[in-house]
């Protein structure tokens, strides 16, 4: 279970999240909408560990972010917004440098299976070759080499085109029920938030969100 207690984070005076609550339970998927700049990175950053917020309190698995850091990191995948990968490096490469990272020994096959759930062949292609798109796949599959708990996914899908779309959606789905894995996803795709997620948390005073959802029929958390 991931616990986020009166969560507030503020830039000098600048408040961005203001005490936002909730939890998530093992095989949920959480979608978090808002208007750009609402604080949506920001709240994925915190989770990931790489920021501090202002005030509040994390746990994951009852460990607490601010005692716990290192154990908890090793529990987190996370797919940022800005695509993080080694350009000189092909697909194989990239992905046998981050299991490596990881202190992980899943193989090749398995480390291939991976880029496929994905919907990523291309194996030993060099990523500079890649499109943004199939980046985009690529950082997904790393992100879940160390078989994270928690997944926390900033716009995972922007350039994939719909057909590999749905092909990850069907699998985080699956990663979400059969391993009980935890996950937490931006996008600014409404609908595809509306199919993927169990409950949506929207952040930011702008109602737009909140209506164009209300009819969903998803449990809607707003901050
Ligand atoms: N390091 C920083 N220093 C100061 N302000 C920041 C910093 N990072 C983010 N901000 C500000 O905090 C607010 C929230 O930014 P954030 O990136 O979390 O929003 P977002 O909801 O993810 O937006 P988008 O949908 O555009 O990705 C913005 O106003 C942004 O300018």
């Amino acid at each position: 279970m991931l616990k986020v207690t009166s969560l507030s984070k503020a830039y000098g005076k600048k408040k961005v999240l203001d005490h936002i609550s909730f939890s998530v339970g093992p095989g949920e998927i959480i979608g978090l909408v808002g208007e750009n700049g609402a604080g949506k990175s920001t709240l994925l950053n915190i989770l990931a560990t790489l920021q501090k917020p202002t005030s509040g309190s994390i746990h994951l698995q009852e460990k607490s972010y601010q005692k716990e850091k290192p154990s908890i990191r090793k529990s987190i995948g996370y797919v940022p917004q800005d695509i993080a990968i080694w350009e000189e490096f092909t697909v194989e490469e990239n992905m046998i440098f981050f299991e490596k990272l990881a202190w992980k020994k899943r193989g090749i096959e398995a480390l291939r299976q991976l880029c496929l759930d994905m919907a990523l062949d291309k194996w030993k292609e060099p990523v500079k070759m890649l499109s943004g798109g199939m980046k985009r796949k690529l950082n997904l599959a790393i992100s879940l080499i160390h078989d994270p708990t928690l997944l926390l996914l900033d716009e995972p899908t922007v350039g994939i085109d719909l057909k590999s779309r749905k092909e990850i959606g069907v699998y985080l789905r699956k990663l979400a029920s059969s391993e009980e894995k935890m996950i937490l996803y931006t996008s600014h795709d409404m609908d595809e938030i509306i199919h993927l997620c169990d409950r949506i948390i929207c952040i930011g005073d702008d109602p737009f969100y909140k209506e164009i959802l209300i009819d969903s029929g998803k449990e809607i958390l707003t901050f």
